[in-house]
């Protein structure tokens, strides 16, 4: 069984899906190492090979739950949990790793239009939410596991940067 660790880049995907008892699937190093039609032109970036992927993790499903880490992952799983964070927080994250103005922007714009969330709801058949502003790693992966244990439902709808970022 296959479950995304989905949300915005900067948001902790990649951090709390290693604090999960859970082998980890990294979506973005199989398109590194394969999946990939070559650099798109327009965005700079290697462009997946959907088909591809879609293909390679039906090959690598078992009884185990592994988890599906990357900000496309919902769309090779019927249960995704996304990772929310505030717009400032995030522009800060996303100022630290060196982005352009023009790529901070886009993800913010994006997690503050709930892009990811939407995309995961139209996807997949449940999708948790969880707001990893204000909280550390191991207190997300805390909600993530418990969520997956069954102990714990977070039903889309429990953020709105709207104000924060339009207002
Ligand atoms: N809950 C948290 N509190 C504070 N810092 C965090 C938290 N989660 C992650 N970080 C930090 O934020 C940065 C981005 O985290 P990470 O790489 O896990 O994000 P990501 O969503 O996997 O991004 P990408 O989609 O680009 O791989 C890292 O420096 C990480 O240490």
């Amino acid at each position: 069984m296959q479950i995304a660790l989905t949300g915005t880049p900067g948001t902790g995907k990649t951090t709390v899906a290693h604090l999960l008892p859970y082998r980890v699937i990294d979506i973005n190093a199989l398109v590194r190492e394969g999946l990939n039609f070559g650099t798109d032109p327009k965005r700079g970036c290697l462009e997946a090979d959907m088909d591809g992927l879609a293909e390679r993790l039906v090959e690598m499903d078992s009884d185990q739950i592994s988890i599906l880490e990357g900000h496309f992952s919902h769309h090779f799983a019927q249960w995704s949990i996304v990772l929310r964070l505030a717009p400032r927080k995030l522009e800060s994250r996303l100022e630290e790793r060196g982005y352009s103005p023009e790529k901070i922007r886009e993800n913010l714009e994006a997690e503050a239009l709930d892009v990811i969330l939407v995309e995961a709801v139209e996807y997949c058949q449940r999708v948790d939410e969880i707001d990893a502003t204000g909280r550390t790693p191991q207190e997300v992966a805390d909600l993530v596991a418990k969520i997956i244990e069954g102990k714990l439902v977070m039903p889309p709808g429990q953020v709105d940067w709207l104000e924060e970022f339009f207002g």
